[in-house]
């Protein structure tokens, strides 16, 4: 420590300089993103703006940059709303999202997407994909995976049906509490809403608190935020969103059974990414329904040393898929080592769709 006293005014003043060279320099670099995007126009008139393997890869730069103190996600999270800004100026990214508002959903799209996206609840998940696949909208965000609940069936089903691409995914911590409304008597708790996912997140912590009381499943999390507004014994479980968009009081905090509790979402569009450096690819695949048959689609991976991050069977809705098998790994199908394994499985498969080679998760 020096001796030299330091005096509030002179840290203020020093806060103000700074803070007028960070605003000369963001402006700056939304000067520069805007002459990106007419380059952009003049090379194709239907030019894609939005760049999600430019965006990981500027993120990714900005956290190995980072000395400090603010940590590298926390860092990150700033320049992800620098880029959702500068990209807005010339045309924001309109996503369709699981909804209702609130939902953990529109958390995740704000959370890829950035606070200058437009987020637009949609009913269901076909919806999402319907919406994407019509062209209203660019992209959409649907829930894969939970870690605690495990797949969320009706997305995989979903991607059976559609040509929709993966363009990202987004990995979102889950905290869900339980939520009263101000004419909610506290004591008389009898009722409990919200979705059977969170239910099944928050089991243990419902069974050794409120065993007595209804657990109600209903289609969201903000569905059930909105229940409680309009009943005197009942609470919801949700997050923080639908709290703060219905008002609601938290009467106890993060009652997930697991501290670890995440989802894993997923970004579908109709583009093909390009590689980003970091990538990860989804594949469904079919099989002949014959001994063997999963040993002989996962030895090509095992023999070319591709990592594996997650396989899902699901029943075959038709005569051709009999075994289907969801599975995502490691690498971007332009690599080499890639391409020549999806040549291997394509001549082992029934059937064999490429979902989308993506940027791994960044924030
Ligand atoms: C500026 C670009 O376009 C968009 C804006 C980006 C940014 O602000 O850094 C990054 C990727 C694109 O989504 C680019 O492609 O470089």
């Amino acid at each position: 420590m020096s001796d030299t006293p330091i005096h509030l005014d002179d840290l203020r003043q020093r806060i103000d300089q700074l803070d007028g060279d960070i605003l000369r320099l963001i402006s700056e670099r939304a000067n520069c993103a805007q002459q990106v995007a007419h380059v952009k126009l003049a090379q194709d008139k239907d030019a894609v703006f939005y760049r999600p393997e430019r965006e990981a890869q500027v993120l990714r730069r900005i956290m190995a940059l980072n000395k400090g103190p603010l940590d590298s996600e926390e860092m990150a999270r700033l320049f992800r709303e620098i880029m959702s800004a500068c990209l807005a100026l010339e045309q924001p990214v309109k996503v369709a999202y699981l909804g209702p508002e609130g939902t953990f959903t529109q958390q995740a799209a704000l959370k890829h997407f950035g606070e200058s996206a437009v987020s637009l609840p949609m009913a269901a998940i076909d919806e999402v994909f319907r919406e994407v696949e019509a062209g209203a909208v660019n992209y959409g965000v649907v829930p894969v995976e939970n870690s605690t609940e495990g797949v969320v069936n009706h997305t995989l089903d979903t991607f059976m049906d559609s040509s929709i691409k993966i363009c990202g995914e987004v990995v979102l911590r889950i905290h869900h509490h339980l939520l009263i409304s101000e004419t909610t008597r506290q004591d008389k708790v009898s009722r409990i809403y919200s979705h059977p996912q969170s239910f099944g997140q928050c089991r243990k912590w419902l069974d050794a608190h409120y065993p007595h009381a209804e657990r109600v499943p209903v289609s969201s999390n903000a569905e059930a935020a909105k229940l409680v507004k309009t009943e005197w014994h009942s609470a919801a479980i949700a997050g923080d969103m639908a709290a703060k968009l219905y008002g609601l009081e938290r009467i106890a905090d993060k009652i997930e059974d697991r501290p670890d509790n995440s989802t894993r979402f997923l970004i579908i569009g109709n583009q093909d990414i390009p590689m980003s450096g970091e990538d990860k690819t989804s594949i469904v695949v079919a099989m002949r329904n014959q001994p063997g048959a999963l040993h002989d689609l996962l030895e090509p991976f095992h023999r070319h040393k591709i990592d594996l991050t997650r396989i899902e069977t699901r029943p075959s809705r038709t005569g051709v898929w009999n075994y289907v098998f969801f599975i995502d790994f490691k690498g971007h199908r332009d690599e080499p080592q890639v391409a020549a394994v999806l040549e291997e499985v394509r001549l082992r498969a029934s059937e064999l769709r490429v979902l989308g080679s993506y940027p791994q998760g960044v924030l």
